[in-house]
């Protein structure tokens, strides 16, 4: 093999398509992975684009969340509807990046999450554990002419992990540093924190979710102000409220927060019926609208320091916490944040301060995931995700 050819197989174009919990829509990243002389690998980011879902599709899949309405029809066309969606936003990626279809390796796409069973159900004598993600790979690969690879979460499960948090693999390629300990705090729907301790192997990566992120925030914002907001803009309502110390104590009693680890917990848990039950209970105390916001940011905020002294702090002291997904954008949660960190010594700053995009990481992740899958390399963090042994995980539409 000469140079040249040497230097083209060591890069590539790969897209990544992400669909988080908050069901805000679908981020796209065009990402140039390189192989790195040391056997690890570097991605640049190279186009971004979120495209909001269109309202009555966002209102559709969230009927997708209750089993009882989750209909086998509904949940077979929106899948095939997602497909469409993700193949014309990696499309519109791909040119806004100057790109055509032809110099993309692959498309890692994950998919919108409709429901999540990581614990075990007893199924005609067999132990089950399932997770379902919908947007049809083969659709995607058929309107795009580029392979896909998607639905990456179920070999994770068929090896006993849970099949979540899957982003952590790619921060211990991109993030790990010899000489401090790392904090990812992911604030998306959930809330997920990824330690990397300094000059770590693979092997000692681990994450786990926290609890909720953004959900709760979201929920109650979307049922106290109905029709005018679906999330609490820039913390402004929050700002405005006091913390409610009765509410605060009550929330933090949920039993999640002290469940060992490995954990990952979805809507499921903090979805609709938890908003009616604590609505229930401030309607009840006739708590304002602004201090239930303002209390919820904090609990949200809480829960992540408490998982620190819970699950890391005895075994890796952290130097610092990088937060990252949408809550990053609410400086009342960061405030929040830093209060709880600091005074432990780990200092707080947000994906952007750091030069990365809170918006694209978790699709830039999704591409590298792919990247490994169609390079037969094992992909999934056994630590992290309670599986029994390394695995490579998605499935790949030609
Ligand atoms: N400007 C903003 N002010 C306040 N909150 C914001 C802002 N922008 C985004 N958010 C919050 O971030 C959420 C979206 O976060 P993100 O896109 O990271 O979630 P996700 O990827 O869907 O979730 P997950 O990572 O759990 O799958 C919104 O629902 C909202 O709560
Ligand atoms: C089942 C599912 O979609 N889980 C999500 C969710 O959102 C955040 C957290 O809960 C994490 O476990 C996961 O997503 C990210 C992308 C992950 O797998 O790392």
């Amino acid at each position: 093999m000469n140079s040249e050819t040497c230097v083209m197989h060591s890069s590539r174009y790969v897209v990544g398509l992400m669909s988080g919990t908050s069901v805000d829509g679908i981020d796209a990243a065009v990402v140039r992975i390189t192989d790195e002389p040391d056997g690890g690998v570097s991605a640049e980011l190279i186009g971004f684009e979120n495209t909001p879902y269109p309202a009555a599709v966002r209102q559709e899949i969230f009927t997708l969340f209750d089993p009882l309405q989750a209909t086998v029809n509904k949940i077979g066309s929106m899948n095939v509807l997602l497909g469409e969606l993700y193949a014309e936003a990696a499309l519109s990626v791909i040119t806004s990046a100057g790109l055509s279809p032809v110099d993309i390796a692959v498309i890692g796409s994950h998919g919108q999450t409709i429901y999540h069973a990581p614990e075990s159900e007893q199924l005609h004598g067999y132990d089950i554990h399932y997770t379902v993600q919908i947007g049809e790979g083969s659709v995607i690969a058929a309107r795009t002419g580029i392979p896909c690879v998607s639905d990456f979460r179920p070999a994770d499960m068929a090896v006993g992990g849970q099949g979540a948090p899957l982003v952590p693999f790619t921060e211990y390629l991109l993030y790990r540093e010899a000489h401090r300990t790392l904090l990812l705090q992911n604030i998306g729907g959930i809330g997920n924190m990824t330690v990397i301790p300094a000059g770590c192997s693979q092997e000692q990566v681990y994450a786990f979710d926290t609890g909720p992120g953004n959900m709760i925030i979201d929920g109650v914002v979307e049922r106290l102000y109905p029709g005018q907001l679906t999330m609490d803009i820039g913390g402004a309502i929050a700002r405005q409220g006091t913390i409610h110390e009765g509410l605060l104590n009550l929330l933090m009693q949920e039993p999640y927060y002290s469940q060992p680890l490995p954990k990952s917990t979805g809507r499921e848990h903090f979805g609709s019926s938890y908003i009616d039950w604590l609505l229930d209970y401030t309607k009840d105390q006739s708590i304002k609208a602004e201090d239930v916001v303002a209390t919820v940011t904090k609990l949200t905020a809480w829960s992540i320091g408490d998982a620190y002294r819970r699950y890391v702090r005895d075994h890796h002291s952290a130097d610092a916490l990088l937060v990252g997904g949408g809550g990053s954008y609410n400086p009342v949660l960061v405030e929040f944040l830093r209060q709880e960190m600091e005074p432990m010594g780990v200092q707080v700053m947000t994906q952007e301060e750091v030069g990365y995009s809170s918006d694209a990481k978790e699709a830039v992740a999704f591409a590298l995931l792919a990247d490994h899958t169609l390079k037969r390399q094992p992909n999934n963090l056994p630590n992290v995700t309670g599986a029994n042994r390394p695995i490579i995980m998605g499935k790949i539409s030609y």
